[in-house]
């Protein structure tokens, strides 16, 4: 995991080939990488689907299985990085030794600490000009509050980067650059003009691990010399694993310099599944708590992280398999549809290659086919001892975009098309502008929708003429209000009766989502059968909000009272009734336009500093902190996303090209009153016709 072009992809490409894996190490700007197997990703040089793949290590006398999700780092994609560290006991934090921590190193750290991944720092790019490892690792202490401690030690750095010094065994790996050979390196003597650093940081590293190991702490004051490299060893396995400390090592990926001690360290220090304690869940049934021991003695439970199409084998489901064993041909069950699934085949994943297994056990990450409703963050397991584990969040999509096929008779592939692309992706969302009729997808950003578009295009066939993108506004309402609605219609028949009274307004809680129902109708004043009729018309209506048709997130609505008539009265009449209800109440309940707020970070020389503060001020961004990271400084702002639209080419202007900017969602904060106005009256032909439907 990591900020974007920090080096996952090129590490992980020289992880696959150090193993055996592949015969040939593919590289990313060549579009060679064989994890990046997309062609937008080969295009573009970037990730922005999560691989996974299995390699095999040796380390000291027995060889290890590995399972890998190789993440992307653009920000568009980060439910990818979410779902990885939802399933993954321990993840490699890789940094540019130039870059340093990042915005999206920060954001992926968070991720980290969510689901309490142990890991470990690898300081790649020790090759480029500036690099530091140890301005990284005080970066990493002072901007991510973590407890960076290296283990290695730097033999040169820029052009004279030429290995490292292992200082938990004392002694140097000279590496030399020869991308074809697997063993490119010697062990040598520490050399001469470093040995005083390296014993230096030897022991810094041994005064921190020894802190939370009494035995070795005291050997440490009696004779430090007399600690072996595998006391150090398990002390800083125990001290990673629970997170107190990060081993930092570095290397340069790309020059083929420093990967086979990280894949030792991941052995040595990153758990294995049998270092983690038991998952908890609950029974769906029961409510009760329940855990599972990562042992295929207990009975299965998986976690769907993942669900992608292959063109040739169809849906694949993406499982982490926690406890038990699932055969290939064999039932599980469905905790959230309450259904069986029969998986017809298991495979264990190569990027977008599958290699068919028989089963898969506890531990294990593995794809599964043939079921019929698996989602994103539903658990599968054994029927007799249902459980369901904890989920993922998603954050949500902020920016719209409005698509129609280019010719019309593509409509049913676009429909198809947009629906696939929905489920493999929990942040990207489809639906149909009441108003105009049109088709809006939405996601996380402009590349997010650019990649959708282009996937339409190859893997569905289907051409698309898109609107500009649009900024996802919602709607609150922050008073609440009583309302009397009747509805009645007399046709020539039989006529349409409802009448409600009610309370409409925000809910209570900060937290909540969607809409909260009291009902609280006293002697059959509306008939029983009628109650979910009504809720369901509130439900119905809250996705346009009555000021300017935006979703309301969260609304409350209490039923006090209200009539009806014996023969007019129906179901449908009460749900109108409802509808209608809302959309006038809603604007006594001082309703407000929310639009998405962004944490936008600027790194710029100082030259330029004021005009980038003076530009972001221009867009209503507020600054929220200001640093410097080596000779540029650095710029925090919140800024809201309809005035980031076009950023990029305007601070290359402004810094001639010497600044970079990042920019991920914070929150959803009020509009101010003008433009709320400007929103509003842009939106009242679409809020009429939705009033006339
Ligand atoms: N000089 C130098 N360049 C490197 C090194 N490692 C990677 N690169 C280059 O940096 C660029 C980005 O590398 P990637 O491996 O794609 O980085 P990434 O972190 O996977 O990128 P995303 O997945 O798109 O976030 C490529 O052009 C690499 O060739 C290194 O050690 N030294």
């Amino acid at each position: 995991m990591a900020h974007i072009d920090a080096g996952k992809t090129t590490t992980s490409e020289r992880i696959l080939f150090y193993t055996g894996k592949t015969h040939k190490i593919g590289e990313v700007h060549e579009g060679g990488a064989t994890m990046d197997w997309m062609v937008q990703e080969q295009e573009r040089g970037i990730t922005i689907t999560s691989a996974a793949t299995t390699a095999f290590w040796k380390y000291k006398e027995d060889t290890y299985q590995i399972n890998i999700i190789d993440t992307p780092g653009h920000v568009d994609f980060t439910v990818e990085v979410e779902r990885s560290l939802r399933v993954l006991d321990g993840a490699v934090a890789t940094f540019c030794a130039v870059g340093g921590v990042e915005p999206q190193s920060e954001t992926v750290w968070r991720q980290a600490d969510k689901y309490k991944v142990p890991r470990i720092g690898y300081v790649n790019k020790m090759d480029r000009t500036g690099a530091d490892f140890s301005e990284v690792c005080f970066q990493i202490k002072e901007r991510l509050g973590a407890n960076p401690v290296p283990i290695v030690l730097p033999i040169g750095a820029e052009d004279k980067f030429r290995g490292v010094i292992d200082l938990v065994y004392n002694r140097a790996y000279i590496y030399f650059d020869d991308k074809t050979v697997r063993d490119n390196y010697t062990i040598e003597e520490i050399p001469a003009d470093l040995k005083a650093e390296a014993s230096a940081a030897r022991a810094a590293m041994i005064e921190e691990v020894a802190a939370s190991d009494d035995a070795l702490l005291e050997k440490f004051f009696d004779d430090p010399d007399s600690i072996t490299p595998e006391e150090i060893i398990a002390a800083l396995r125990v001290a990673t694993i629970n997170m107190s400390v990060i081993p930092m090592l570095c290397g340069s990926s790309f020059k083929n310099k420093g990967v086979q001690l990280l894949l030792d360290s991941v052995i040595a220090y990153l758990p294995s599944p049998l270092d983690v304690e038991a998952i908890e869940g609950f029974n769906p049934k029961t409510d009760a708590e329940v855990s599972r021991k990562p042992s295929e003695a207990d009975p299965f439970c998986a976690l769907a992280f993942k669900i992608a199409t292959d063109p040739f084998v169809g849906r694949l489901g993406f499982i982490r398999v926690y406890s038990g064993k699932l055969d290939a041909g064999s039932y599980c069950y469905n905790s959230r549809s309450d259904k069986k699934e029969r998986i017809s085949r298991i495979y264990q994943m190569h990027a977008n290659k599958q290699n068919p297994i028989e089963f898969v056990g506890a531990g294990d990450i593995a794809a599964i086919v043939g079921f019929k409703d698996v989602r994103t963050g539903d658990t599968l397991c054994d029927e007799a001892h249902p459980i369901v584990l904890e989920s993922m969040t998603f954050p949500e999509p902020v920016i719209g975009l409005a698509v129609e096929p280019k010719t019309q008779k593509d409509l049913d592939k676009l429909g198809i098309g947009l629906g696939k692309l929905a489920e493999e992706d929990p942040t990207f969302t489809v639906k149909t502008d009441e108003h105009s009729g049109q088709t809006i997808i939405s996601g996380m950003g402009e590349l997010h929708l650019e990649i959708i578009v282009d996937r339409l295009k190859r893997e569905f066939g289907v051409e698309i003429n898109q609107g500009a993108p649009q900024v996802n506004y919602k709607e609150a309402l922050t008073k609440t209000v009583e309302h009397h609605e009747t509805f009645k219609k007399q046709t020539g028949g039989r006529g349409k009766y409802a009448d409600i009274i009610f309370e409409l307004g925000p809910c209570e809680s900060k937290e909540a989502t969607g809409l909260e129902f009291v009902d609280v109708v006293k002697g059959g004043n509306i008939p029983k059968e009628f109650i979910p009729a009504v809720e369901k018309g509130f439900k119905n209506a809250m996705v346009n909000g009555a000021l300017a048709g935006y979703q309301i997130d969260a609304m409350k609505v209490t039923l006090k009272d209200g009539k009806y008539h014996n023969v007019d009265s129906d179901a449908l009449s009460f749900e109108i009734c409802a509808r209608n209800g809302f959309r006038k109440a809603a604007l006594k309940a001082a309703p407000v336009i929310m639009e998405p707020i962004m944490n936008v970070e600027v790194v710029t020389p100082e030259e330029s500093m004021g005009d980038v503060i003076g530009d972001l001020t221009k867009r209503r961004g507020q600054i929220s902190g200001m640093d410097s990271k080596g000779n540029a400084r650095v710029v925090k702002a919140k800024v809201p996303l309809s005035e980031m639209f076009g950023y990029v080419t305007v601070l290359r202007t402004i810094t001639s090209g010497r600044a970079t900017s990042s920019m991920e969602f914070a929150h959803f904060d009020r509009v101010p009153e003008a433009v709320g106005k400007e929103i509003i009256e842009k939106s009242s032909g679409r809020l009429k016709s939705i009033d006339e439907d």
